[in-house]
């Protein structure tokens, strides 16, 4: 049989068969190697599997094989000494919650997100969130932002979690894909959540009860099940899609309106802030690369150089 991990405690997956619609509670059989990745876990929410339901295994499965996976994002660990371990796999789609007022997100994150998302090869979309805050003002300001986010191929919504005001935008986003969903503290992601996943109480509750048969387990990670075939990945921000480090010379390459105009500049190796030629450069003086953006390349260009 084949499913989806759900749910993984490092030892025992939640798997969600896709020719039965059932829940099975799955282990992982003898000893797996992520061929050339230094992770700590073999298995992550997302994986494809094919699974046996052997005799006398009491309904439990057995993983025999994991799908090759399309991406997959990554959670460093804090301790040298320890392997990074694999968050998430074959993800659809990158949700980013941000806030124009209360608070307001900085252009710095918002790109830092979109430069991540494109390294892991993940189509990355803006929720504008909090829409019942925005004045007239605020509101226009809104579209100049998401026209601009647009251009380059980042689509967005603007919506009220809290009343539901144009979350059925949000929604119509999601069915048959994982979505992760992201943003700073307090951007209104739970709320949100909430809108989005009806019953998800008892849709969690449901599935704790059945991986963990009353033993204490810790959840490593988890998929928020909308509806078989559609989930969401909860995480509390950039921190969790772990921003690559992006070597400097790669860094542009990542911006996909600078992607085009890189073979134009003069110099092969142009790092695009004060070299003569440079087709990026004149871009942003003549107006067709907006300056938030370029302004942010600058920024992590900067970082980057900190950290070496
Ligand atoms: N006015 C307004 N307030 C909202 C909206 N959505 C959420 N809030 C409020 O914003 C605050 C933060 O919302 P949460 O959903 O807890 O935010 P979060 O992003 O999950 O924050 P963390 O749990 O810290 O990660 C709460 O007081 C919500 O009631 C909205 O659409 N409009
Ligand atoms: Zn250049």
């Amino acid at each position: 049989m084949t499913g989806t991990i759900i749910k993984s405690t490092g030892s025992w997956y939640v798997v969600r068969g896709h020719e039965t619609g059932e829940l099975y509670r799955c282990r992982l059989r003898g000893k797996f190697k992520n061929k050339g990745l230094k992770v700590s876990n073999p298995l992550a929410v997302g994986d494809g599997v094919e699974f046996d339901l052997p005799e006398q295994s009491e309904g439990a499965g057995v993983i025999h094989t994991i799908a090759a996976r399309r991406n997959y994002i990554i959670r460093r660990s804090v301790h040298k000494s320890e392997h990074a371990h694999i968050v998430a796999a074959n993800l659809d789609q990158a949700l980013l919650v941000v806030t124009l007022v209360s608070p307001a997100t900085s252009f710095g994150f918002i790109d830092r997100f979109l430069v991540t998302a494109e390294a892991y090869h993940i189509p990355a979309l803006l929720i504008f969130n909090k829409s019942d805050l925005y004045d007239e003002d605020t509101l226009d300001y809104q579209r100049q932002i998401a026209g601009m986010y647009a251009s380059v191929g980042y689509p967005s919504v603007l919506c009220a979690a809290e009343s539901g005001d144009n979350v059925a935008a949000v929604a119509a986003l999601l069915p048959g894909k994982t979505s992760l969903l992201s943003g700073h503290s307090g951007v209104g992601k739970s709320t949100l959540i909430n809108a989005l996943v009806p019953d998800l109480d008892l849709k969690t509750a449901e599935i704790s009860a059945f991986s963990d048969k009353g033993k204490h387990t810790t959840t490593f990670a988890e998929m928020l099940e909308v509806e078989p075939g559609t989930y969401l990945i909860d995480t509390p921000g950039i921190k969790e899609l772990g921003l690559v480090d992006v070597p400097a010379a790669e860094l542009a390459g990542y911006f996909p309106e600078m992607r085009a105009l890189l073979n134009q500049c003069r110099y092969h190796n142009c790092r695009h802030v004060h070299e003569p030629g440079c087709a990026v450069i004149e871009a942003v003086d003549q107006g067709r690369l907006a300056v938030p953006r370029y302004e942010s390349y600058v920024s992590m260009l900067a970082d980057e150089d900190n950290r070496h």
